[in-house]
């Protein structure tokens, strides 16, 4: 407020108001104030309101200037010292000495002094921001720089990085190429071209990035870098292909002239696999000796059991290559669905499949008759269904599990599937049954008890021997139970058993009675590598006879043409037996009761079978020629009188 607002002159000796100037523009009693002066001269400043009267009274005459409370008192005493000065007292001369330039002047210096004034304040009291601003913008361009300098340096850094890793695909790809050029190892066409594609891509990129490393190091270039998924999936399939390529050459005979399906090498049985405990050895020798002898290429729909022999089984039928393109895979629980779907193998469910060509599964024990304790996994009801619906349903064990009576290695009882809400009714009546101290299975590293794959609780409910005696009388009698799902007593459903033993020998029990003793294949290189073999005889690289025997510790035992004749009849033998499995009558010219057979095939006959034989090489793809041209040798064949098969009728 810097105006002054409204000006009156009063005459108090005529009582005459002589000047009222801007009259409107302020509503104060000027009279009341007037009346209020006292007639001697005085000075004062009345605030009235928002208002401030400024008065003199100068020997008679009052001089009255209106401003807001603001204003400034001296002002308005200086202005009314200048109306004093006035010739004329009339409201134009007041007005025009309100309006001089000198006034306005005067008006406008204070308000630019006063605008000065404030901005100063302000800036005093901002000054230790300014400077605290100005420090930071200094550290901020410092930081900037540092931080430019160490951006630039993490960029050359990870462009070496870049140029590393490329140089390692180059020559990853390189040697996968390198072992992957047969397109026999890789699972599929499309794998193929994809890994032929990314070779050569990784190859070209590799000297890319080797001119830009020497010629140009400090600059980038736009970049043929496989992405990470396609380096993901080469390594993946590299590495599939380098292990499935060592798989192959452990396990199957190659030739370049082979087709699909690929037949496994039946000579030939893994039983040195040092990473394995002797134990897991005959889970694994077992699994394929089954695969081999039930699992036929025409074998289409496969049920896959539970239990730690399985992921043998799956080993073995996978290493059957292209034959599982054909084929649909049932699972018995949660564990057999993920070897399947790991195992890139078919996923069906007996739903879909009620007829199974082959189940293969574990056991918990199997006694002389091949009654079996299934469900220490707790998958004995589905297990048992794909064991109903399989054409051939097979066990496969380590040598723990062959018993003669069921509950003397598995003594925690015959596990039986019921219903939640009627567990503890079935424990009831399963007790006046027999069972010694049944129990609800309770679940490891779980609260509560173990839930199956189909939502039910299990009983295990030990029995004493004498119930086992009749294991199909038990079965019957516990199924009867009401709330009872399933037993885990398999009786009369096994066509066969095999028991893998820790020597690397394989017992099979059928169920027509017939015991027979796979016998450990020794392992030579012909069995391996049966090609090597056959250069390495002719060709000697070092002058001296590749025939001489190997010294010392090593994977094979190079043996005379002669060992090594021998070994392969073994090996022969061997099929025969896996042969009678499938077929029992095929070799059954011998009526054997715990007797070692006898030959009555002649020295010739035997010579010319061994020709016929030789003469078929190692692409053996058709086991019916093997068999016809070992007929004579498998017999009589153990010169050393070792018994190597056995078959008896218990
Ligand atoms: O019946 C089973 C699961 O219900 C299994 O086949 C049985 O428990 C054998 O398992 P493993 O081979 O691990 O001893």
């Amino acid at each position: 407020m810097t105006t002054i607002n409204r000006v009156l002159i009063f005459d108090s000796n005529k009582a005459e108001l002589i000047v009222d100037y801007n009259k409107d523009s302020v509503d104060v009693d000027v009279h009341k104030i007037i009346h209020k002066i006292p007639p001697n001269n005085s000075k004062l400043s009345y605030l009235y309101g928002d208002y401030l009267v400024n008065y003199e009274s100068v020997d008679g005459i009052i001089y009255l200037v209106i401003t807001h409370k603001d204003f400034d008192r001296q002002k308005s005493f200086g202005f009314i010292s200048k109306l004093q000065h006035l010739d004329d007292l009339s409201d134009d001369s007041v007005a025009s000495l309100l309006n001089t330039p000198t006034h306005q002047l005067h008006s406008n210096i204070n308000q630019v002094k006063q605008v000065m004034i404030d901005n100063v304040d302000q800036i005093i009291s901002r000054g230790d921001r300014i400077d605290n601003l100005v420090d930071r913008t200094n550290d901020m361009s410092s930081q900037a720089f540092a931080f430019r300098k160490r951006s630039t340096m993490l960029r050359r850094q990870m462009w070496y990085k870049n140029k590393r890793i490329q140089l390692l695909t180059g020559f990853v790809g390189v040697v996968s190429g390198f072992f992957t050029s047969e397109s026999t190892l890789i699972k599929h066409q499309a794998d193929a071209l994809f890994i032929h594609v990314h070779v050569l891509w990784a190859f070209i990129d590799t000297l890319l990035a080797l001119l830009v490393f020497i010629l140009a190091p400090n600059c980038t270039i736009p970049s043929f870098n496989l992405n990470i998924i396609s380096t993901y999936k080469l390594a993946k399939l590299t590495g599939s292909c380098l292990l499935r390529g060592s798989q192959l050459r452990m396990n199957f005979i190659t030739s370049p002239s082979q087709t699909t399906p690929k037949r496994l090498n039946p000579l030939r049985l893994h039983t040195s696999l040092p990473t394995l405990s002797p134990t897991e050895q005959g889970k694994r020798i077992a699994a394929y000796a089954a695969v081999d002898a039930n699992v036929s290429l025409d074998s289409r729909v496969i049920g896959i059991g539970s239990g730690s022999t399985v992921p043998y089984v799956i080993e073995r039928i996978v290493q059957q290559g292209e034959a599982n393109v054909q084929r649909v895979f049932i699972p018995t629980g949660f564990q057999s669905k993920q070897l399947i779907v790991q195992n890139d193998l078919v996923l069906g469910d007996v739903d879909q499949y009620p007829a199974i060509d082959v189940t293969l599964d574990g056991a918990d024990e199997v006694d002389g008759n091949l009654n079996a304790l299934k469900g220490g996994g707790a998958c004995h009801l589905r297990e048992k269904v794909l064991a109903e619906a399989a054409n051939i349903f097979v066990i496969v064990a380590d040598e723990r599990k062959n018993s003669k009576l069921l509950g003397t290695t598995w003594t925690q009882g015959v596990p039986i599937e019921v219903a939640p809400f009627a567990y503890a009714k079935v424990l009831q009546n399963v007790q006046k049954l027999g069972a010694m101290r049944p129990t609800l299975r309770m679940g490891v590293r779980k609260a509560g008890p173990v839930v199956t794959d189909n939502a039910n609780f299990v009983i295990d409910a030990p029995f004493s021997e004498s119930y086992y005696r009749d294991p199909k009388e038990l079965l019957m009698r516990i199924k009867m139970l009401t709330g009872v799902v399933e037993v885990g007593l398999f009786c009369g459903m096994a066509k066969a058993a095999y028991f893998g033993y820790s020597n690397g020998s394989v017992l099979i029990r059928s169920a027509d009675g017939t015991v027979c003793e796979q016998a450990s294949t020794r392992e030579t290189t012909h069995n391996v590598y049966p090609r090597a073999l056959e250069k390495d005889r002719h060709e000697s690289r070092n002058g001296l006879q590749n025939v001489t025997k190997k010294q010392g510790a090593g994977p094979h035992a190079w043996g005379t043409y002669d060992e090594e004749i021998n070994h392969y009849e073994l090996g022969v033998k061997d099929t025969l037996v896996g042969l009678r499995m499938r077929n029992p009558h095929a070799a059954e010219n011998s009526d054997t009761r715990h007797q070692r057979r006898t030959s009555n095939v002649s020295v010739e006959d035997r010579d010319n079978a061994r020709k016929e034989r030789l003469s078929l090489g190692n692409d053996i793809t058709d086991l019916s020629a093997i068999a016809r041209s070992s007929a004579a040798g498998s017999v009589n064949a153990n010169a050393n009188g070792d018994a190597l098969v056995d078959a008896h009728v218990e």
